[in-house]
Protein backbone atom coordinates (compact mmCIF):
# COMPACT_ATOMS: atom_id res chain seq x y z
CA UNK A 1 0.00 0.00 0.00
CA UNK A 2 1.54 3.40 -0.68
CA UNK A 3 1.90 5.89 1.32
CA UNK A 4 -0.59 9.05 0.56
CA UNK A 5 1.33 12.23 0.55
CA UNK A 6 1.31 15.57 1.35
CA UNK A 7 1.28 18.45 -1.68
CA UNK A 8 3.75 21.24 -1.43
CA UNK A 9 5.00 23.67 -4.20
CA UNK A 10 3.67 21.34 -6.72
CA UNK A 11 5.50 18.29 -5.54
CA UNK A 12 3.93 15.09 -3.51
CA UNK A 13 6.30 14.45 -0.55
CA UNK A 14 6.44 12.98 2.53
CA UNK A 15 6.52 14.85 6.10
CA UNK A 16 9.77 15.21 7.30
CA UNK A 17 9.14 13.50 10.78
CA UNK A 18 8.98 9.95 8.72
CA UNK A 19 5.61 9.76 10.70
CA UNK A 20 2.56 7.62 8.99
CA UNK A 21 -1.06 7.30 10.49
CA UNK A 22 -3.56 4.12 9.27
CA UNK A 23 -6.58 5.63 7.98
CA UNK A 24 -9.40 3.02 9.02
CA UNK A 25 -12.74 1.76 7.21
CA UNK A 26 -15.43 2.45 10.33
CA UNK A 27 -17.22 -0.49 8.93
CA UNK A 28 -14.90 -3.18 9.65
CA UNK A 29 -11.59 -1.24 11.35
CA UNK A 30 -9.67 -2.52 8.29
CA UNK A 31 -6.56 -0.52 7.05
CA UNK A 32 -7.79 1.41 4.20
CA UNK A 33 -4.40 3.33 3.53
CA UNK A 34 -1.25 4.65 4.84
CA UNK A 35 -0.82 8.83 5.38
CA UNK A 36 2.03 10.76 6.13
CA UNK A 37 1.40 12.73 9.15
CA UNK A 38 3.20 16.00 9.37
CA UNK A 39 3.73 18.77 12.03
CA UNK A 40 4.13 22.18 12.39
CA UNK A 41 7.47 22.08 10.32
CA UNK A 42 5.95 21.01 7.35
CA UNK A 43 2.91 23.26 7.96
CA UNK A 44 5.68 26.54 7.55
CA UNK A 45 7.47 25.20 4.89
CA UNK A 46 3.61 24.70 2.66
CA UNK A 47 2.81 28.22 3.95
CA UNK A 48 6.11 29.83 2.48
CA UNK A 49 5.59 28.19 -0.74
CA UNK A 50 1.63 29.57 -0.99
CA UNK A 51 3.21 32.81 0.28
CA UNK A 52 5.71 32.87 -2.60
CA UNK A 53 3.36 31.78 -5.04
CA UNK A 54 0.61 34.70 -4.14
CA UNK A 55 3.32 37.11 -3.64
CA UNK A 56 4.89 36.55 -7.48
CA UNK A 57 1.41 37.62 -8.42
CA UNK A 58 1.48 34.90 -11.00
CA UNK A 59 -2.41 33.10 -10.00
CA UNK A 60 -3.48 36.56 -8.76
CA UNK A 61 -3.22 38.52 -11.74
CA UNK A 62 -3.98 35.54 -14.58
CA UNK A 63 -7.37 36.65 -16.44
CA UNK A 64 -10.56 35.51 -14.04
CA UNK A 65 -11.87 33.78 -17.52
CA UNK A 66 -8.41 31.23 -17.45
CA UNK A 67 -9.04 31.00 -13.49
CA UNK A 68 -12.48 30.25 -14.37
CA UNK A 69 -11.70 27.82 -17.03
CA UNK A 70 -8.98 25.70 -14.64
CA UNK A 71 -12.07 25.06 -11.93
CA UNK A 72 -14.16 23.89 -14.59
CA UNK A 73 -11.78 21.50 -15.44
CA UNK A 74 -11.47 20.23 -12.07
CA UNK A 75 -15.27 19.74 -11.99
CA UNK A 76 -15.15 17.73 -14.99
CA UNK A 77 -12.22 15.80 -13.81
CA UNK A 78 -14.78 15.18 -10.36
CA UNK A 79 -17.19 14.30 -13.14
CA UNK A 80 -14.87 11.72 -14.60
CA UNK A 81 -13.77 10.06 -11.70
CA UNK A 82 -16.88 10.09 -9.71
CA UNK A 83 -17.34 6.61 -9.00
CA UNK A 84 -14.16 6.36 -7.64
CA UNK A 85 -14.05 9.45 -5.99
CA UNK A 86 -17.50 8.16 -4.26
CA UNK A 87 -16.20 4.57 -3.10
CA UNK A 88 -13.40 6.29 -2.02
CA UNK A 89 -15.39 8.34 0.02
CA UNK A 90 -17.46 5.64 1.71
CA UNK A 91 -14.65 3.45 2.61
CA UNK A 92 -13.40 6.39 4.42
CA UNK A 93 -16.33 7.83 6.21
CA UNK A 94 -18.73 4.69 6.59
CA UNK A 95 -21.78 6.35 4.68
CA UNK A 96 -23.60 4.81 1.78
CA UNK A 97 -22.28 4.83 -1.68
CA UNK A 98 -25.51 5.95 -2.83
CA UNK A 99 -24.79 8.99 -0.52
CA UNK A 100 -21.63 9.73 -1.30
CA UNK A 101 -22.59 9.76 -5.29
CA UNK A 102 -25.18 12.36 -4.29
CA UNK A 103 -21.70 14.46 -2.27
CA UNK A 104 -19.56 14.02 -5.55
CA UNK A 105 -22.28 15.41 -7.90
CA UNK A 106 -22.92 18.15 -5.46
CA UNK A 107 -19.05 18.95 -5.41
CA UNK A 108 -18.56 18.92 -9.30
CA UNK A 109 -21.63 21.36 -9.36
CA UNK A 110 -20.08 23.89 -6.49
CA UNK A 111 -17.02 23.86 -8.39
CA UNK A 112 -19.12 24.50 -11.99
CA UNK A 113 -21.20 27.65 -10.23
CA UNK A 114 -17.63 29.21 -8.95
CA UNK A 115 -16.11 28.72 -12.50
CA UNK A 116 -19.14 30.94 -13.88
CA UNK A 117 -18.64 33.31 -11.28
CA UNK A 118 -14.97 33.81 -11.69
CA UNK A 119 -15.15 36.34 -14.57
CA UNK A 120 -18.46 38.09 -13.19
CA UNK A 121 -17.37 39.84 -9.97
CA UNK A 122 -15.31 42.79 -11.97
CA UNK A 123 -15.89 45.65 -9.62
CA UNK A 124 -18.34 48.83 -10.35
CA UNK A 125 -17.71 52.44 -10.94
CA UNK A 126 -19.24 53.86 -8.21
CA UNK A 127 -21.04 57.77 -8.72
CA UNK A 128 -18.33 60.33 -7.07
CA UNK A 129 -19.33 63.56 -5.01
CA UNK A 130 -16.17 65.41 -6.69
CA UNK A 131 -15.89 66.52 -10.16
CA UNK A 132 -13.36 65.60 -12.48
CA UNK A 133 -12.39 62.25 -10.75
CA UNK A 134 -13.00 58.51 -10.66
CA UNK A 135 -14.40 55.91 -8.26
CA UNK A 136 -14.33 52.71 -8.70
CA UNK A 137 -14.46 49.55 -6.50
CA UNK A 138 -12.30 46.83 -7.01
CA UNK A 139 -12.34 42.58 -6.26
CA UNK A 140 -8.80 41.44 -5.39
CA UNK A 141 -7.83 38.19 -3.16
CA UNK A 142 -7.00 38.05 0.42
CA UNK A 143 -3.74 36.07 -0.11
CA UNK A 144 -2.55 33.38 1.52
CA UNK A 145 -5.35 30.95 2.89
CA UNK A 146 -5.53 28.31 5.62
CA UNK A 147 -8.74 25.96 4.79
CA UNK A 148 -9.18 23.23 7.77
CA UNK A 149 -11.98 20.39 7.14
CA UNK A 150 -13.81 18.28 9.34
CA UNK A 151 -14.68 13.96 8.73
CA UNK A 152 -18.25 14.21 8.32
CA UNK A 153 -18.52 15.48 4.82
CA UNK A 154 -14.78 15.51 3.76
CA UNK A 155 -14.80 16.36 0.31
CA UNK A 156 -17.96 18.64 0.19
CA UNK A 157 -16.98 20.48 2.52
CA UNK A 158 -13.49 20.97 0.87
CA UNK A 159 -15.02 22.16 -2.41
CA UNK A 160 -16.83 25.46 -0.48
CA UNK A 161 -13.50 25.94 0.57
CA UNK A 162 -11.11 25.24 -2.57
CA UNK A 163 -13.56 26.46 -5.64
CA UNK A 164 -14.34 29.58 -4.27
CA UNK A 165 -11.04 30.44 -3.07
CA UNK A 166 -9.00 29.70 -6.40
CA UNK A 167 -11.61 31.53 -8.31
CA UNK A 168 -10.97 35.14 -6.06
CA UNK A 169 -6.91 34.84 -6.97
CA UNK A 170 -5.75 33.04 -3.74
CA UNK A 171 -2.98 30.59 -2.97
CA UNK A 172 -4.01 27.98 -0.07
CA UNK A 173 -3.11 25.43 2.40
CA UNK A 174 -5.70 22.69 3.14
CA UNK A 175 -5.81 20.49 6.24
CA UNK A 176 -8.28 17.79 5.59
CA UNK A 177 -9.32 16.06 8.60
CA UNK A 178 -6.93 13.25 9.56
CA UNK A 179 -9.10 10.67 10.12
CA UNK A 180 -10.53 11.09 6.54
CA UNK A 181 -7.90 12.65 4.24
CA UNK A 182 -8.41 10.32 1.24
CA UNK A 183 -10.77 12.00 -1.29
CA UNK A 184 -9.10 15.32 -0.88
CA UNK A 185 -5.93 13.98 -1.65
CA UNK A 186 -7.32 13.03 -4.83
CA UNK A 187 -8.76 16.08 -5.38
CA UNK A 188 -5.40 17.21 -5.02
CA UNK A 189 -4.00 15.03 -8.15
CA UNK A 190 -7.12 16.54 -9.83
CA UNK A 191 -6.25 20.21 -9.55
CA UNK A 192 -2.32 19.41 -10.58
CA UNK A 193 -3.71 17.30 -13.54
CA UNK A 194 -5.97 20.22 -14.44
CA UNK A 195 -2.90 22.83 -14.42
CA UNK A 196 -3.10 24.45 -11.82
CA UNK A 197 0.14 26.31 -11.25
CA UNK A 198 2.81 24.62 -8.26
CA UNK A 199 2.68 27.05 -5.05
CA UNK A 200 -1.12 28.29 -5.67
CA UNK A 201 -2.37 24.54 -3.62
CA UNK A 202 -0.75 23.26 -0.93
CA UNK A 203 -1.86 19.97 0.70
CA UNK A 204 -0.14 19.02 4.47
CA UNK A 205 -1.99 15.68 6.63
CA UNK A 206 -1.83 15.71 9.84
CA UNK A 207 -3.69 16.28 13.00
CA UNK A 208 -5.38 19.45 14.51
CA UNK A 209 -2.98 19.96 17.42
CA UNK A 210 0.05 20.57 15.16
CA UNK A 211 -0.63 21.06 11.37
CA UNK A 212 -4.14 23.38 12.14
CA UNK A 213 -2.70 25.21 14.94
CA UNK A 214 0.06 26.28 13.23
CA UNK A 215 -2.06 27.29 9.96
CA UNK A 216 -4.34 29.55 12.73
CA UNK A 217 -1.20 31.46 14.12
CA UNK A 218 1.22 31.32 11.62
CA UNK A 219 1.23 35.43 11.05
CA UNK A 220 1.99 34.44 6.87
CA UNK A 221 -1.68 33.44 6.68
CA UNK A 222 -3.99 36.18 5.65
CA UNK A 223 -7.36 33.88 6.15
CA UNK A 224 -8.31 30.77 7.86
CA UNK A 225 -11.70 29.44 6.74
CA UNK A 226 -12.53 26.77 8.90
CA UNK A 227 -15.33 23.86 9.32
CA UNK A 228 -15.64 21.79 12.88
CA UNK A 229 -16.95 21.84 16.17
CA UNK A 230 -17.19 25.29 18.48
CA UNK A 231 -14.52 24.28 20.70
CA UNK A 232 -11.95 24.02 18.01
CA UNK A 233 -13.37 27.48 16.52
CA UNK A 234 -12.99 29.22 19.33
CA UNK A 235 -9.04 28.06 19.26
CA UNK A 236 -8.92 28.58 15.82
CA UNK A 237 -9.83 32.27 16.66
CA UNK A 238 -7.77 33.24 19.47
CA UNK A 239 -5.25 32.02 17.38
CA UNK A 240 -5.99 33.77 14.39
CA UNK A 241 -6.08 37.37 16.21
CA UNK A 242 -1.71 36.59 16.22
CA UNK A 243 -2.02 38.77 12.93
CA UNK A 244 -5.76 39.27 12.69
CA UNK A 245 -6.45 36.79 10.11
CA UNK A 246 -9.62 37.24 8.23
CA UNK A 247 -11.61 34.67 9.94
CA UNK A 248 -14.80 32.37 8.55
CA UNK A 249 -15.95 29.23 11.01
CA UNK A 250 -18.32 27.04 9.86
CA UNK A 251 -19.46 25.39 13.82
CA UNK A 252 -21.89 23.04 14.40
CA UNK A 253 -25.79 22.84 15.20
CA UNK A 254 -28.40 21.96 16.92
CA UNK A 255 -31.35 22.24 14.36
CA UNK A 256 -35.17 22.33 15.48
CA UNK A 257 -37.40 20.97 13.23
CA UNK A 258 -41.00 22.14 13.98
CA UNK A 259 -43.89 19.99 12.87
CA UNK A 260 -47.27 21.70 13.38
CA UNK A 261 -50.74 20.01 13.63
CA UNK A 262 -51.95 20.96 9.91
CA UNK A 263 -48.76 19.58 8.24
CA UNK A 264 -49.53 17.30 5.63
CA UNK A 265 -49.03 14.15 8.19
CA UNK A 266 -47.05 11.41 6.01
CA UNK A 267 -44.50 13.62 5.01
CA UNK A 268 -43.34 15.31 7.79
CA UNK A 269 -43.12 11.83 9.21
CA UNK A 270 -41.02 10.44 6.34
CA UNK A 271 -38.80 14.01 6.43
CA UNK A 272 -38.45 13.74 10.28
CA UNK A 273 -36.02 10.85 8.90
CA UNK A 274 -34.41 12.54 5.76
CA UNK A 275 -33.03 15.40 8.90
CA UNK A 276 -31.46 13.06 10.93
CA UNK A 277 -30.85 9.91 9.83
CA UNK A 278 -28.47 10.55 6.75
CA UNK A 279 -24.78 9.85 7.39
CA UNK A 280 -25.93 8.48 10.95
CA UNK A 281 -26.67 11.84 11.78
CA UNK A 282 -23.21 13.01 11.76
CA UNK A 283 -24.56 16.12 10.11
CA UNK A 284 -24.22 19.97 11.14
CA UNK A 285 -27.75 21.05 10.22
CA UNK A 286 -29.48 17.54 11.36
CA UNK A 287 -32.99 18.21 12.67
CA UNK A 288 -32.37 16.18 15.62
CA UNK A 289 -34.81 18.33 17.98
CA UNK A 290 -37.92 17.50 17.00
CA UNK A 291 -40.64 20.01 18.20
CA UNK A 292 -44.17 18.58 17.98
CA UNK A 293 -47.56 20.38 18.46
CA UNK A 294 -49.31 18.47 21.50
CA UNK A 295 -52.33 17.24 19.28
CA UNK A 296 -50.46 15.39 17.01
CA UNK A 297 -47.02 14.07 18.93
CA UNK A 298 -48.52 10.52 19.62
CA UNK A 299 -49.78 9.42 16.42
CA UNK A 300 -46.81 11.10 15.03
CA UNK A 301 -43.99 9.13 17.35
CA UNK A 302 -45.90 6.05 17.09
CA UNK A 303 -45.70 6.50 12.99
CA UNK A 304 -41.35 7.76 13.39
CA UNK A 305 -40.98 5.11 15.22
CA UNK A 306 -42.48 2.27 13.26
CA UNK A 307 -40.46 3.69 10.04
CA UNK A 308 -37.09 3.63 12.47
CA UNK A 309 -37.79 0.19 13.31
CA UNK A 310 -37.32 -0.40 9.44
CA UNK A 311 -34.45 1.56 8.86
CA UNK A 312 -31.29 -1.19 7.80
CA UNK A 313 -27.81 -0.81 9.02
CA UNK A 314 -25.01 -2.32 7.25
CA UNK A 315 -22.19 -1.74 5.18
CA UNK A 316 -22.10 1.19 2.63
CA UNK A 317 -21.44 -0.78 -0.21
CA UNK A 318 -24.55 -2.89 -0.08
CA UNK A 319 -27.43 -1.57 -1.69
CA UNK A 320 -29.87 -2.42 0.74
CA UNK A 321 -28.23 -0.55 3.46
CA UNK A 322 -29.70 2.79 4.48
CA UNK A 323 -27.63 3.68 7.54
CA UNK A 324 -23.62 2.86 7.80
CA UNK A 325 -21.58 3.41 11.23
CA UNK A 326 -20.28 6.21 12.87
CA UNK A 327 -16.81 7.32 12.81
CA UNK A 328 -15.03 6.05 15.28
CA UNK A 329 -14.34 4.31 18.06
CA UNK A 330 -13.97 7.48 20.29
CA UNK A 331 -17.08 8.97 18.66
CA UNK A 332 -19.36 6.00 19.27
CA UNK A 333 -18.54 6.21 22.77
CA UNK A 334 -19.32 10.06 23.03
CA UNK A 335 -22.95 8.48 21.00
CA UNK A 336 -23.11 6.27 24.04
CA UNK A 337 -22.71 8.76 26.72
CA UNK A 338 -24.87 11.13 24.84
CA UNK A 339 -28.08 9.33 24.98
CA UNK A 340 -26.90 7.89 28.82
CA UNK A 341 -27.09 11.31 30.13
CA UNK A 342 -30.47 11.79 28.06
CA UNK A 343 -31.90 8.66 29.83
CA UNK A 344 -30.76 10.05 33.26
CA UNK A 345 -32.01 13.34 32.57
CA UNK A 346 -35.54 12.01 32.19
CA UNK A 347 -36.02 11.26 28.55
CA UNK A 348 -37.78 7.90 27.43
CA UNK A 349 -36.32 5.82 24.47
CA UNK A 350 -39.06 5.39 22.22
CA UNK A 351 -36.85 3.68 19.89
CA UNK A 352 -32.86 2.27 19.58
CA UNK A 353 -30.86 3.61 22.27
CA UNK A 354 -28.50 1.13 22.43
CA UNK A 355 -25.63 -0.42 19.52
CA UNK A 356 -27.19 -3.02 17.38
CA UNK A 357 -26.93 -7.33 18.19
CA UNK A 358 -26.53 -8.02 14.68
CA UNK A 359 -23.14 -10.28 14.96
CA UNK A 360 -22.25 -8.43 11.46
CA UNK A 361 -22.17 -5.39 12.75
CA UNK A 362 -19.67 -5.45 15.98
CA UNK A 363 -16.76 -4.80 13.97
CA UNK A 364 -18.32 -1.55 12.73
CA UNK A 365 -18.69 1.45 15.20
CA UNK A 366 -22.31 1.19 14.99
CA UNK A 367 -25.34 2.71 17.26
CA UNK A 368 -28.97 2.38 16.76
CA UNK A 369 -31.08 5.11 15.06
CA UNK A 370 -32.83 6.58 18.53
CA UNK A 371 -35.46 8.51 19.44
CA UNK A 372 -36.28 10.03 22.87
CA UNK A 373 -39.48 11.60 23.87
CA UNK A 374 -40.23 13.31 27.25
CA UNK A 375 -37.89 16.26 26.88
CA UNK A 376 -37.33 19.21 27.80
CA UNK A 377 -35.65 22.37 26.55
CA UNK A 378 -33.57 22.76 29.68
CA UNK A 379 -31.79 18.95 29.08
CA UNK A 380 -27.95 18.78 28.02
CA UNK A 381 -29.35 16.42 25.57
CA UNK A 382 -31.53 18.95 24.14
CA UNK A 383 -28.95 21.69 24.28
CA UNK A 384 -25.92 19.62 23.18
CA UNK A 385 -24.58 18.75 19.76
CA UNK A 386 -25.14 14.88 19.80
CA UNK A 387 -23.33 14.29 16.09
CA UNK A 388 -24.85 11.02 16.28
CA UNK A 389 -28.52 9.07 14.74
CA UNK A 390 -30.66 10.64 17.53
CA UNK A 391 -34.05 12.86 17.59
CA UNK A 392 -35.25 14.57 20.82
CA UNK A 393 -38.73 15.24 20.80
CA UNK A 394 -40.29 18.19 22.54
CA UNK A 395 -43.95 19.36 22.28
CA UNK A 396 -45.68 22.82 21.78
CA UNK A 397 -48.84 23.98 22.12
CA UNK A 398 -48.49 27.46 20.40
CA UNK A 399 -46.95 29.34 17.87
CA UNK A 400 -45.00 31.55 20.15
CA UNK A 401 -44.26 28.38 22.39
CA UNK A 402 -42.70 26.31 19.04
CA UNK A 403 -40.66 29.59 18.12
CA UNK A 404 -39.28 30.54 21.87
CA UNK A 405 -38.04 26.58 21.73
CA UNK A 406 -36.29 26.68 18.50
CA UNK A 407 -34.35 29.59 19.29
CA UNK A 408 -33.46 28.09 22.90
CA UNK A 409 -29.89 27.26 21.60
CA UNK A 410 -26.65 28.66 21.59
CA UNK A 411 -25.93 27.59 18.21
CA UNK A 412 -28.12 29.11 15.19
CA UNK A 413 -27.44 26.94 11.87
CA UNK A 414 -30.40 25.89 10.25
CA UNK A 415 -33.86 24.63 10.92
CA UNK A 416 -37.19 23.18 9.28
CA UNK A 417 -40.85 24.20 10.05
CA UNK A 418 -43.60 21.77 8.62
CA UNK A 419 -47.00 23.24 7.81
CA UNK A 420 -49.50 24.20 5.25
CA UNK A 421 -50.79 27.65 6.32
CA UNK A 422 -48.31 29.64 4.49
CA UNK A 423 -48.95 32.79 6.88
CA UNK A 424 -47.89 31.07 9.70
CA UNK A 425 -44.85 29.71 8.14
CA UNK A 426 -43.86 33.46 7.23
CA UNK A 427 -44.57 34.56 10.84
CA UNK A 428 -42.51 31.64 12.57
CA UNK A 429 -39.42 31.70 9.70
CA UNK A 430 -38.93 35.46 10.18
CA UNK A 431 -38.19 34.58 14.57
CA UNK A 432 -36.39 31.80 14.00
CA UNK A 433 -32.63 33.25 14.20
CA UNK A 434 -31.04 30.40 11.75
CA UNK A 435 -28.75 31.07 8.69
CA UNK A 436 -30.89 28.33 6.62
CA UNK A 437 -34.43 27.90 7.44
CA UNK A 438 -36.55 25.27 5.15
CA UNK A 439 -40.52 25.85 4.90
CA UNK A 440 -42.19 21.97 3.81
CA UNK A 441 -38.19 20.84 3.57
CA UNK A 442 -35.01 19.68 4.97
CA UNK A 443 -31.60 19.55 4.58
CA UNK A 444 -31.69 20.77 1.34
CA UNK A 445 -28.84 23.11 0.16
CA UNK A 446 -27.04 23.75 -3.52
CA UNK A 447 -24.34 26.10 -4.66
CA UNK A 448 -25.66 29.40 -5.20
CA UNK A 449 -27.93 29.59 -1.67
CA UNK A 450 -25.51 30.92 0.83
CA UNK A 451 -24.79 28.94 3.98
CA UNK A 452 -23.55 29.97 7.26
CA UNK A 453 -24.75 30.22 10.79
CA UNK A 454 -26.37 32.78 13.48
CA UNK A 455 -24.65 33.14 16.85
CA UNK A 456 -22.03 29.97 18.29
CA UNK A 457 -23.05 28.24 14.54
CA UNK A 458 -20.24 30.50 12.38
CA UNK A 459 -18.96 33.49 11.05
CA UNK A 460 -19.01 34.52 7.29
CA UNK A 461 -21.12 32.44 4.86
CA UNK A 462 -20.18 29.79 2.06
CA UNK A 463 -21.64 28.80 -0.99
CA UNK A 464 -23.53 31.59 -3.03
CA UNK A 465 -22.00 34.99 -3.82
CA UNK A 466 -21.68 35.50 -0.27
CA UNK A 467 -18.96 32.33 0.02
CA UNK A 468 -16.99 34.05 -2.82
CA UNK A 469 -16.98 37.58 -1.12
CA UNK A 470 -15.20 35.45 1.94
CA UNK A 471 -12.01 34.63 -0.34
CA UNK A 472 -11.97 38.84 -1.57
CA UNK A 473 -10.79 41.77 -0.47
CA UNK A 474 -12.67 45.48 -1.36
CA UNK A 475 -10.65 47.86 -2.69
CA UNK A 476 -11.42 51.58 -3.33
CA UNK A 477 -9.59 53.47 -6.11
CA UNK A 478 -10.40 57.16 -6.54
CA UNK A 479 -8.36 59.15 -9.22
CA UNK A 480 -8.50 62.79 -9.49
CA UNK A 481 -8.20 63.97 -13.02
CA UNK A 482 -7.32 67.73 -12.42
CA UNK A 483 -5.87 67.75 -9.53
CA UNK A 484 -5.03 71.19 -7.56
CA UNK A 485 -3.50 72.34 -4.74
CA UNK A 486 -5.90 73.54 -2.16
CA UNK A 487 -3.76 75.86 0.33
CA UNK A 488 -5.35 74.61 3.51
CA UNK A 489 -1.31 75.49 5.27
N1 LIG B 1 -21.44 24.46 9.75
C1 LIG B 1 -21.10 23.55 8.85
O1 LIG B 1 -21.31 23.74 7.65
C2 LIG B 1 -20.46 22.25 9.29
C3 LIG B 1 -20.23 21.27 8.32
C4 LIG B 1 -19.66 20.06 8.72
C5 LIG B 1 -19.33 19.86 10.05
N2 LIG B 1 -19.57 20.82 10.98
C6 LIG B 1 -19.27 20.58 12.39
O2 LIG B 1 -18.06 19.87 12.54
C7 LIG B 1 -18.07 19.11 13.74
C8 LIG B 1 -17.61 17.70 13.47
O3 LIG B 1 -16.37 17.69 12.85
P1 LIG B 1 -15.01 17.32 13.62
O4 LIG B 1 -15.28 16.39 14.76
O5 LIG B 1 -14.03 16.94 12.58
O6 LIG B 1 -14.62 18.74 14.24
P2 LIG B 1 -13.28 19.15 14.96
O7 LIG B 1 -13.46 20.55 15.39
O8 LIG B 1 -12.86 18.14 15.95
O9 LIG B 1 -12.18 19.04 13.78
C9 LIG B 1 -12.31 19.76 12.58
C10 LIG B 1 -10.94 20.00 11.99
O10 LIG B 1 -10.20 20.83 12.88
C11 LIG B 1 -8.93 20.28 13.12
N3 LIG B 1 -8.44 20.71 14.43
C12 LIG B 1 -8.57 20.10 15.64
N4 LIG B 1 -7.97 20.83 16.60
C13 LIG B 1 -7.46 21.93 16.02
C14 LIG B 1 -6.75 23.08 16.49
N5 LIG B 1 -6.43 23.21 17.77
N6 LIG B 1 -6.41 24.02 15.61
C15 LIG B 1 -6.75 23.91 14.31
N7 LIG B 1 -7.40 22.85 13.79
C16 LIG B 1 -7.77 21.88 14.63
C17 LIG B 1 -9.16 18.78 13.00
O11 LIG B 1 -7.94 18.11 12.79
C18 LIG B 1 -10.10 18.73 11.80
O12 LIG B 1 -9.38 18.84 10.60
C19 LIG B 1 -19.50 19.16 14.23
O13 LIG B 1 -19.60 20.07 15.29
C20 LIG B 1 -20.26 19.65 13.00
O14 LIG B 1 -21.48 20.27 13.31
C21 LIG B 1 -20.12 22.01 10.62
C1 LIG C 1 -23.16 21.41 5.36
N1 LIG C 1 -23.61 20.03 5.18
C2 LIG C 1 -25.05 19.96 5.41
C3 LIG C 1 -23.34 19.60 3.82
C4 LIG C 1 -22.87 19.11 6.01
C5 LIG C 1 -22.92 19.36 7.42
O1 LIG C 1 -22.37 18.59 8.19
Amino acid sequence: MDCKRNYIDGEWVASKTNATRDIINPFNQEVIATVTESDEVDTQTAIKAARKAFDSGEWATTPATKRGQIVRTIAQFIERDKEELAKLESLDTGKTVEESRGDMEDIAGVFHYYAELADKNGGEIIDSPIPNSISKVVHEPVGVCGQITPWNYPLLQASWKLAPALVAGNTLIMKPSEITPLTTVKVFELMEEAGVPAGVVNLVLGPGHSVGAELSANKEVDLISFTGGIATGKKIMQAASSNVKNLALELGGKNPNIVFADADFDTAVDQALNAVYFHAGQICSAGTRLIVEESVHDAFIDKLVKRVMDIKLGNGFNEATQMGPLISEEHLNKVIDYVETGKQEGATVAVGGDRPSDPQLQKGFFYLPTVLTNCTTDMKVVQNEGFGPVITVETFQSEEEAIHLANDSIYGLSGGIWTNDIAKAERCVAKMRMGTVWINEYNLYFPHAPWGGFKQSGIGRELGRAGLEEYQETKHIFQNLKPEAINWF
